[in-house]
């Protein structure tokens, strides 16, 4: 039986902490205040701002909310991210991703002033994090490190397989996973003979965009399964890119989907919103 890596009891450890932090703040008189900006009202997005916003009533961080309809424009987009940044009673600006295909995500990211970058995507926070400065942390591969640090899982020495190389999931991952002394691998679409390369794997990390994909052939007996994947399946159940099932019996330690990385994903948010007013 594989230990279950349980997002969930993490996420809501980490949020209770920033809680207090909040609390201590605010008695000392600074408030934090995140703006969350949708365009259109995509199903899948309005359920994570949703979250957002209630992890933000949760630690005490005011959420204010711009939707935006569907046609908005890039300059309106631009013109909006720049308002914010100039805005003083704005500490941490978000931008829902995936954009309408008319606005260019890259432009709004560096349109982001790099001190309200709390999703860690602007070029300046990424830079920041390859070279070893303190800087704002992609939340979704912070998230993990929290997972398997809280998990009492050493990263120090151990071989690191991540599949996937995005430049939000597996291109930071890599960089988190060597400042913690692991020795990463990032495997991808073109890596021949993939299960070589993952059944490597003191610790593997996924997060191909496939529903299952990862099933024992792929898995070292007794490695720690990371899943970031999320899927709504045939019968609408959410599942990630490994097949839990299948997996959890050869893994030491597994995370589920749901209640695994997720949840972390918005409390590492909250931190960031946090890391704006700290010293
Ligand atoms: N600018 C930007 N920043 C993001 O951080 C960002 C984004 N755009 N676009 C979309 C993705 C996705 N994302 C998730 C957050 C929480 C859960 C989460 O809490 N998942 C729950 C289940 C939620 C459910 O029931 O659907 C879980 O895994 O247990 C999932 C996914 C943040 N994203």
């Amino acid at each position: 039986m594989a230990q279950l890596i349980d997002g969930k009891a993490i996420s809501q450890q980490i949020k209770d902490e920033l809680k207090a932090e909040v609390e201590a703040l605010k008695n000392d008189g600074t408030d934090i205040c995140l703006a969350v900006i949708q365009v259109g009202d995509d199903p899948a997005s309005s359920v994570y701002v949703r979250n957002k916003k209630r992890a933000c009533a949760y630690i005490g961080v005011e959420s204010r909310a711009y939707e935006l309809p569907e046609d908005t424009t890039e300059e309106q987009l631009v013109e909006l991210v720049k308002e914010l940044n100039a805005d003083d009673t704005v500490n941490g600006i978000l931008v829902q991703l995936p954009l309408p295909a008319q606005i260019d995500e890259d432009k709004i990211i560096r349109t982001i002033s790099a001190d309200k970058d709390v999703d860690g995507f602007h070029p300046e926070s990424v830079g920041k994090l390859w070279i070893g400065e303190k800087g704002f942390l992609s939340c979704t591969p912070a998230g993990v490190i929290q997972l398997l640090k809280r998990s009492g899982i050493e990263i120090a020495g151990k071989e690191c397989v991540i599949i996937g190389r995005s430049n939000i999931v597996g291109k930071p991952m890599a960089a988190l996973l060597l400042r913690e002394n692991g020795t990463v691998t990032i495997a991808h679409s073109r890596t021949k003979n993939l299960a070589d390369v993952t059944r490597r794997a003191d610790i593997l990390i996924v997060a191909i965009g496939k529903e299952r994909f990862i099933t024992s052939d792929y898995v070292k007996e007794g490695a720690v399964v990371i899943d970031v994947g999320m899927h709504r399946d045939a019968e609408n159940h959410l599942c990630g890119d490994v097949d839990f099932a299948d997996v959890e019996p050869v893994a030491s330690a597994i995370t589920p989907v749901p209640g695994g990385v997720g949840p972390m994903t918005i409390a590492m948010l909250m931190n960031n919103c946090v890391e704006t007013v700290r010293s």
